[in-house]
């Protein structure tokens, strides 16, 4: 779906990736890991198309990011920024409504099916009650919310979400990863997504990529690259891990105090 040839990623003096030689395929949900400043949203950035690569290429679906045509993309990839801010007073309906624009090109685009893909998207968002609300009065948890519906509206194979549970709370941060993980094991969606907890990572997760800001990075399964001793490396922080009912849990050390 989605793959890089010797990309490179420099900002400013700065080597943040080199060569990197990386593919995320349909079903496959990866989460990017690293420290602050490593680097993951400007890979992010590069692979939507938004920012252009130092070195190498970005393909999707086999064809250069540049020989696509914006439209075309925009039914290809779907793209949550780490943050965004609401100029007009748009509802929270016409928000997610404005995600179907790639499949109208020059035409009306507020069709019956539309409305429904946005209520459908909202409802699996559970924002439903909010479509009419101005999305400058929602709080930061229902915004990131009606952001994520309006990505799944867009309806792509491909999802690139920047720290997705970002403002929410447990319970949503907990049902928007299965969300996610459903659209990769059943859907053959493909996921990319850089989040700060391995935990919930590990458990949605089918794949890693680790950052170390410097130009290395190491890919692959989650069983291989989600292991203690390369992801404290990777972090910077010693992590011990405990296997609890099939399941992995990491605990950074602590010095004592
Ligand atoms: N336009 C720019 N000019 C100078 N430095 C930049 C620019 N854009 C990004 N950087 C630097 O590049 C590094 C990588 O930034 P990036 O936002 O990709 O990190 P990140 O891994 O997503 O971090 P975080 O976990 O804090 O979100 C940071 O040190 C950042 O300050």
């Amino acid at each position: 779906m989605i793959q890089t040839e010797h990309l490179d990623l420099h900002v400013g003096a700065r080597t943040l990736v080199r060569r990197l030689d990386w593919a995320a395929h349909p079903g496959q949900c990866w989460s990017i890991i690293g420290r602050n400043g490593a680097g993951k949203s400007t890979l992010l950035r590069t692979l939507a198309g938004l920012r252009a690569p130092s070195g190498g290429a970005v393909l999707v679906g086999g064809r250069a990011l540049d020989a696509w045509a914006p439209e075309e993309l925009a039914r290809q990839r779907a793209f949550l920024a780490q943050s965004r801010h609401d100029a007009f007073a748009y509802s929270v309906i016409d928000t997610v409504l404005s995600a179907r624009h790639p499949y109208h090109a020059g035409h009306y685009w507020e069709g019956s099916d539309d409305h429904q893909a946005a209520l459908n998207a909202l409802a699996a968002m559970e924002v439903e009650d909010l479509a009419a609300r101005d999305v400058r009065t929602l709080s930061g948890g229902e915004r990131q919310r009606v952001a994520i519906a309006a990505m799944l509206a867009q309806d792509t194979p491909l999802l690139l979400l920047d720290e997705p549970a970002n403002a929410l709370d447990l319970a949503h941060q907990v049902s928007v990863m299965g969300l996610l993980a459903r659209l990769c094991r059943d859907q053959g969606k493909t996921v990319v997504m850089i989040g700060h907890d391995l935990n919930l990572a590990y458990r949605i997760s089918t794949h890693a990529l680790l950052l170390m800001g410097d130009g290395r990075w190491h890919a692959g399964l989650v069983a291989d690259t989600m292991q203690p001793a390369l992801l404290g490396d990777f972090l910077g922080h010693p992590i011990d891990m405990v296997e609890h009912g099939g399941r992995r849990i990491f605990i950074p050390f602590e010095a004592s105090a």
